[in-house]
């Protein structure tokens, strides 16, 4: 049994069956890749994961218990935590006071920062270290550089002890060299928290890459090693090909 599965899971939107039929297991701890061309329903599963769309059909088991019918906050509340491509932090409050309010997911428990700061100094340093973030502390978000927020915002996911992290194209307008260390980062949290990535870069996926699922037209096209992926036939026709073509 998987820490989070997906059986024969769709959703139609008018006459669209942008998720069709698909099954997927991740482990815990495992850090799965989800590739697929532009539209093929990646964007779509994260949101039926986490809740933020209503499934047509099938079913969502995390830690082995039907999640399918349940709202966005009571999922969130079990431990499954989104990341989005546009940040969602406050820009006017420091690294530290974002930390806080992530923590507490209410800001008005922010009174009781002393005891906060008491209670959770130690795994907050780690995760601030972690993201390389705690010489920021307070600086306000907005301040940040783009790769930064992102890892702010990663950093806000893992101070609430998110069990499933979902991401969206994380790396989206970083430089290399961040993007390489977004890779760093991710890799030290394989075996901590389970994690589902869409991403269309490959020099990072390389990087991160344990088992990658390619979706095509909301269903599953293949699943394997980078190495199956990247030489499947089927993959390269339907989206690795024009990728390679697209960053030519
Ligand atoms: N709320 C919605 N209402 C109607 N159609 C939608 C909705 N959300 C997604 N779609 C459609 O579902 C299909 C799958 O979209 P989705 O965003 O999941 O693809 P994707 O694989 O994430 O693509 P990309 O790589 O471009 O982000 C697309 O055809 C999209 O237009």
């Amino acid at each position: 049994m998987g820490h989070l599965e997906l059986k024969n899971l769709s959703v139609q939107f008018g006459g669209l069956k942008a998720v069709n039929n698909l099954d997927l297991s991740v482990a815990q701890g495992e850090l799965r890749c989800l590739l697929g061309p532009n539209g093929a329903g990646k964007s779509t599963t994260l949101d039926l994961i986490c809740g933020k769309t209503a499934a047509t059909s099938g079913q969502i088991l995390f830690e082995g218990r039907d999640i399918t019918g349940l709202s966005e906050h009571r999922r969130a509340r079990l431990g499954i935590g989104r990341k989005f491509q546009t940040p969602s932090v406050f820009k006017e409050l420091t690294v530290l006071e974002n930390m806080e309010i992530a923590r507490s997911q209410n800001p008005g428990i922010l009174a009781s920062g002393f005891v906060f700061r008491t209670h959770i100094r130690g795994r907050l340093k780690e995760v601030l270290e972690l993201v390389e973030l705690k010489d920021h502390v307070h600086t306000k978000a907005g301040n940040l550089s783009h790769g930064q927020t992102q890892w702010l915002e990663i950093a806000m996911l893992l101070i609430q002890d998110a069990k499933l992290i979902l991401m969206d194209e994380p790396t989206a307008g970083m430089t290399i060299q961040e993007t390489r260390r977004t890779g760093e980062i991710f890799n030290s949290l394989k075996g901590h928290h389970t994690m589902i990535v869409v991403e269309h870069d490959m020099t990072f996926v390389r990087q991160i890459a344990e088992t990658v699922t390619v979706m095509e037209l909301g269903a599953l096209l293949a699943q394997g090693s980078i190495e199956e992926i990247e030489n499947d036939p089927k993959v390269r026709a339907a989206y690795l090909g024009n990728e390679v073509a697209n960053h030519a």
